[in-house]
C-alpha cells in the first residue's frame, strides 16, 4: 500500500476536506466538531483508510461515505472506496492487517437484534413473505433461493434479520451470514487484490444461511462470477440462500442471465405496501419501543397511516419527527392539531387538504358506477348502501367531519345513522378484503397514498 508519504497523505486529505467545505456538504458546526479531526491513514489503487478519534465521528462519516468517497475521488482523479477506522483500531495494526481486519469485519455477526419476527407486523401485503421467511428457518434448502422483492422501506431487510435472529436463537450451532451486496462486492474486490479469494470462498461456503440484501447492487462482473460459483456450491450442499431485491429476478439489470435464472428457480415472493390497519399496527409497535412518556392520540396515528402507508420507513420517520418536535415544543399530548401544525409544509400531508365531501362522493360513485343521487338516497340495495358506508367512512377518516355534518351530505340523515354506517364500515374493513381494496383504490384516486 504505502506508496504515498505522510506528507502526500496529509495534503490529499486537506484538499479533500477543503472540497467538502467549499461544497457545504456538512454544516460548519458538524464539520468542525466531527469531520475536521479525521486523517488519511493510507491509500492504494482503489482503497483509502481514514482514521477518526471517536465512534461518533465514525458514525457520521459512515452516514456520508458516498459523498466523502466522491470528494476524495475528485482530488485523486480516480474512483476510490473509503474505509473509516477509529484511531485506536489502527494504532496497533500494520496496513496489511487493516485490510485483513476489514475482511474479518464483513464476516462478523451483522444480524440486528431489533429486527425479529415478533415485532414484524403481518398484514395482507406481507403475509406471504413473512410465512416464506419463517418456513426457511424450519426447512432450510426447501426453496432455494428464497427471493423477497418489493419497493424500498417495506420490510425486506427486517425479514432477513428476523431469519438470522430466529436461526441463531433456536439453532445456535448454525452459521448465518448477513451481507449487504455492496459490502460483498467490496469484500471480493479486496480478496482479488490480496489473492485471498479462495479463503473468502471457503469461509462463505461454510455458512448454513447466506442472507444477501439488495442483490440489485451486485453489478460488478468479477464478483458475479465468484458469487455464481459460491451459489452453486451452497445450493448443492442444501444450504439456505435468502435474497432481497427491489425488483423481481426477471427485471434485474446488470446481473448475468445464469444468475437470474437461478434466482427465479426458487421461491420469489413480493412484499407490498401495508394497508391502513397494518400501517397503523406498525406505528403502534414502533411506539412500544419508545422510552419517552409523551402521549400520542389515536387520530394522529390514523392521520400518519393514511398518508404514508406506501413506505414503512417514512411512517417511522414521521413518527420520530413528531416526537422530536414534541420534545422541543412540549405539548400536553400529540394531538391532531399539533401534528397538522408540524406537517403543514409537507406536501404529502397537504394533499388531503384539497379533498372535499363532494370529491369523496364522486370518487366512490365512479368506483361503483353509481350516481350522486343514488349514494345520497335512502336506498338499502347492498351495492348502494355499501358505497355509501365507504363514502361516510372516508369523510370521517380524511376530513374528520362530525357525524351530523356528514349526515347533511348524505340526504340529511341523522347523527346516529351516520355513526352506525361508519362503524359498520370499520368492521367490514377488518373482515373483508374486497372493501379494503376498494378503499385503497378510491383513496389512490383521490391522491391519498
Ligand atoms: N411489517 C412490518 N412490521 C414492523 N416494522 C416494519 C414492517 N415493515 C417494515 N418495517 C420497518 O420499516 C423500516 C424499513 O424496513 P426495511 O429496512 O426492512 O425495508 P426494505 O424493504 O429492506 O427497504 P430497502 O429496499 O430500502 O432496503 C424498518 O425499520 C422496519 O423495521
Amino acid at each position: 500500500m504505502a506508496e504515498y508519504t505522510n506528507q502526500n497523505l496529509k495534503k490529499i486529505w486537506q484538499d479533500t476536506l477543503d472540497l467538502i467545505q467549499t461544497n457545504h456538504d456538512f454544516d460548519n458546526a458538524i464539520f468542525n466538531t466531527w469531520i475536521k479531526d479525521s486523517s488519511l491513514y493510507d491509500i492504494d489503487e482503489e482503497f483509502a483508510i481514514i482514521v477518526v478519534p471517536y465512534k461518533i465521528n465514525k458514525q457520521i462519516m459512515l452516514e456520508n461515505i458516498l459523498m466523502i468517497q466522491s470528494r476524495l475521488s475528485s482530488v485523486l482523479e480516480k474512483d476510490m472506496q473509503c474505509q473509516i477506522f477509529l484511531k485506536a483500531e489502527v494504532d496497533n495494526l500494520t496496513p496489511n492487517s487493516v485490510v485483513k481486519r476489514r475482511n474479518d469485519e464483513l464476516f462478523e455477526n451483522k444480524i440486528k437484534k431489533q429486527y425479529n419476527f415478533d415485532n414484524f407486523i403481518i398484514g395482507k401485503s406481507n403475509r406471504d413473505a413473512q410465512a416464506a421467511a419463517l418456513n426457511c428457518c424450519y426447512y432450510p434448502g426447501n426453496y432455494n433461493p428464497l427471493f423477497i422483492y418489493g419497493n424500498s422501506g417495506l420490510g425486506k431487510t427486517h425479514l432477513l434479520h428476523a431469519i438470522g435472529n430466529y436461526v441463531l436463537e433456536n439453532q445456535p450451532d448454525k452459521q448465518v451470514l448477513y451481507i449487504y451486496s455492496e459490502d460483498f462486492v467490496t469484500l471480493l474486490i479486496d480478496a482479488m487484490k490480496n489473492k485471498t479469494v479462495e479463503d473468502v470462498k471457503e469461509r462463505i461456503s461454510k455458512v448454513d444461511y447466506l442472507l444477501i440484501d439488495d442483490i440489485q447492487r451486485l453489478t460488478q462482473s468479477a464478483s458475479q462470477e465468484i458469487f455464481f460459483n459460491l451459489y452453486n456450491k451452497l445450493v448443492s450442499d442444501n444450504k439456505q440462500i435468502v435474497i432481497t431485491s427491489d425488483m423481481h429476478p426477471a427485471e434485474l439489470k446488470g446481473i448475468e442471465n445464469r444468475l437470474i435464472s437461478r434466482f427465479s428457480s426458487g421461491l420469489s415472493i413480493t412484499i407490498g405496501s401495508p394497508e391502513f390497519e397494518t400501517a397503523k399496527a406498525i406505528l403502534r409497535k414502533k411506539l412500544e419501543g419508545r422510552q419517552d412518556d409523551i402521549i400520542i392520540e389515536d387520530a394522529v396515528l390514523d392521520y400518519i397511516a393514511t398518508r404514508f402507508s406506501s413506505d414503512v420507513r417514512k411512517l417511522e420517520g414521521t413518527l420520530n419527527e413528531l416526537f422530536f418536535k414534541a420534545i422541543l415544543y412540549n405539548p400536553e399530548t400529540i394531538n391532531l392539531e399539533f401534528a397538522k401544525e408540524i406537517f403543514k409544509e409537507d406536501p404529502s400531508f397537504s394533499k388531503s387538504e384539497n379533498i372535499t365531501p363532494a370529491k369523496i362522493k364522486k370518487a366512490v360513485c365512479d368506483f361503483y358506477g353509481l350516481t350522486k343521487h343514488q349514494i345520497e338516497s335512502k336506498s338499502r340495495t347492498a351495492n348502494i348502501a355499501n358505497a355509501r358506508h365507504i363514502a361516510v367512512y372516508l369523510c370521517r377518516k380524511h376530513l374528520e367531519m362530525p357525524f351530523a355534518k356528514i349526515g347533511f351530505e348524505f340526504g340529511n340523515r341523522d347523527h346516529s345513522t351516520i355513526m352506525s354506517s361508519y362503524e359498520k364500515m370499520v368492521k367490514m374493513l377488518k373482515e373483508k378484503e374486497s372493501f379494503q381494496q376498494a378503499v385503497i383504490k378510491i383513496e389512490n384516486k383521490l391522491g391519498i397514498h
